[in-house]
Order: C-alpha cells, then sequence, then structure tokens
C-alpha cells in the first residue's frame, strides 16, 4: 500500500463551516489524504457573511507550522485566508524553510462571498512581494486578480494580461477563476507557455460558499498524490463541480458544498492519460 500523503493548509476558521480550513480539511478528507492545519485567524461566520474576524499573532502562525513540518513530510500546502502583512512574510520564511521543497498552492483569498474583506488591503503588495513568488500555483478569481494586477479584465484578452503580470511577480502558474462570470464556469490555466481551459456546465444554484476553498484544497491534495499540474487541475475541476452539483441549503445565505469521497480510481485517470 502506497504512504498516506500529508498536505497542510494556511488559513482562517470558518465557523459555519462551508470555507476557510473546514472546507479544506473536509476536502482532503475526500480525497484521502491527510490534512494538518496552520490556523491564521478566526471569523465569527455564516452562510450570510462574516461577524467578526481576529487574526491570530505572527509568532503563534510559526509555531503551529513548526510543529507540524519537524513532525512530519508535507507533500504539498495550500494557503487561504492570511489575514495582514505580517503574517505572510512569516508564511513565506516558514515556506522557504523546507529542506524538500512541497508543491505550493496560493488561494489568494482577499475577501469572503458576502464581501467581507479577510486580507487588509495594504497587504497586498506583500503578497505579491513575498508569497506569489514561491508558488506553484495561485488561484484568484477575477476581482481577485484585478485588484493584484490592476488590470480590469472584461475580455480574454485582459485574462492573458492578467496572467502574464502575476507571472512576472513570479508565479510559476496562475489559474484564474470563472465562477464570478456568465455562462460556463470555465477557469483559465497560464503555465510556462501553454494555456488550457477547465470547463463545466455552471449549476445555477444562486450564490454559493466555499467553492474557491474546496477547488485550491482539491488541487493540493492531487499535487500530493500526482506530482502532476495539469491532472491535479483536472481532477480538482470535477470534484469542486460534483460538489456544487450536490451543494444545499443550511442557513439563511449561501448555499454550502457537499464534500463525499471519491477514493483512488480518480487518480488512476493520470495513469490512463499518460498511457
Ligand atoms: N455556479 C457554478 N457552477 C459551476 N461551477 C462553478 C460555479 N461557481 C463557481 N464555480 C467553479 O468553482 C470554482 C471556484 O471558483 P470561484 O470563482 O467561485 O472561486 P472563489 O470566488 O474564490 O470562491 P469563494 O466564493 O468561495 O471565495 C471554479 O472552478 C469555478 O469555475
Ligand atoms: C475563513 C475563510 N477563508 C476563506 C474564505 C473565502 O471563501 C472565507 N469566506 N472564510
Amino acid at each position: 500500500m502506497s504512504k498516506t500523503k500529508v498536505v497542510m493548509t494556511i488559513a482562517g476558521s470558518d465557523s459555519g463551516g462551508g470555507a476557510g480550513i473546514q472546507a479544506d480539511l473536509k476536502t482532503f478528507q475526500s480525497i484521502g489524504v491527510f490534512g494538518t492545519t496552520v490556523l491564521t485567524g478566526v471569523t465569527a461566520q455564516n452562510t450570510a457573511g462574516v461577524q467578526n474576524a481576529v487574526h491570530l499573532e505572527s509568532s503563534l502562525v510559526a509555531e503551529q507550522f513548526k510543529s507540524v513540518a519537524e513532525d512530519m513530510e508535507i507533500s504539498a500546502v495550500k494557503t487561504g485566508m492570511l489575514s495582514n502583512a505580517q503574517i505572510i512574510e512569516t508564511v513565506s520564511d516558514n515556506l522557504a524553510s523546507f529542506s524538500t521543497k512541497p508543491w505550493i498552492v496560493i488561494d489568494p483569498v482577499l475577501a469572503a462571498t458576502s464581501g467581507d474583506l479577510l486580507l487588509e488591503r495594504q497587504a497586498v503588495s506583500t503578497l505579491l512581494e513575498k508569497l506569489i513568488p514561491i508558488s506553484d500555483i495561485i488561484t484568484p478569481n477575477i476581482p481577485e486578480a484585478e485588484i493584484l494586477t490592476g488590470i480590469n479584465i472584461d475580455h480574454s484578452k485582459d485574462l492573458q494580461k492578467a496572467a502574464h503580470k502575476l507571472k512576472e511577480a513570479g508565479a510559476k502558474s496562475v489559474l484564474i477563476k470563472g465562477g464570478h462570470t456568465s455562462g460556463n464556469a470555465t477557469d483559465h490555466f497560464f503555465w510556462e507557455d501553454e494555456y488550457h481551459t477547465f470547463s463545466a456546465e455552471r449549476v445555477g444554484v444562486g450564490s454559493l460558499h466555499g467553492t474557491g476553498c474546496t477547488l485550491g484544497s482539491a488541487i493540493c491534495a492531487y499535487l500530493s498524490k500526482t506530482d502532476d499540474l495539469l491532472t491535479s487541475i483536472k481532477l480538482a475541476k470535477k470534484y469542486v463541480t460534483q460538489a456544487i452539483n450536490n451543494s444545499f441549503t443550511i442557513g439563511e445565505g449561501s448555499k454550502v458544498l457537499l464534500h463525499s469521497s471519491i477514493g483512488d480510481e480518480e487518480v488512476q485517470e493520470k495513469e490512463e492519460l499518460n498511457a
């Protein structure tokens, strides 16, 4: 039997259970990897919005990181809510300290679905300087890509320009998510000189909560299993689409996703694709 892969999410808590570290752990469990956590902050949050948010001391962020990384071999890391510049710097320093570099997936969370801010605006430049250069993949939604690059995204040419700017900032690859558009839910992937799209029929279920966290943590989980970017994005897109198809109402606000076990046969697709 192959060894269970250990992955890490560096993110905030969503008390409502739909996004943040809770969504990440549910995704890891469903895909069959062992999830560890470095908590950056705690939100009082539900499906309707964020009622309060408190970030942790960066020294405690560093200690959690050390406790896990000294004990286990981490094969992939995903970041979510990072709250402020100090936490970003701590995360960047700690990620740089791995002797064997894990895959690094950066979900540049700036705000919740409800619009509440989850990263201080003045920390955007720190994210660009400290974290993006060490990422294997960064996964902004369209509003996040606009804020990170200062480019208004109206046409496909704008997507290209924004991705180019993020690659110039040091990202190895860029996946711009298409949740915030109309028509099909198409994600645009820019990697070296390659361009790929990952598309699914838009599910007309109204507002959703936790889609971005789920996609990012699924990419992280599959990277740990397959060591292959394209395969991981393809499988993660399939995972999030299925969870969206099965989404349900649990509170007054956005719907939440249903995470269901997938099993190793999905990963066999890699072998089939490579055969
Ligand atoms: N209604 C939908 N139907 C199908 N797929 C969707 C839908 N909405 C979002 N997606 C997909 O979900 C994934 C996450 O994209 P999205 O743009 O929603 O991320 P996000 O805005 O970061 O999420 P969040 O709202 O949780 O912060 C993408 O693969 C996107 O295409
Ligand atoms: C804690 C947390 N992280 C990320 C998101 C983004 O959906 C959220 N709403 N809450």
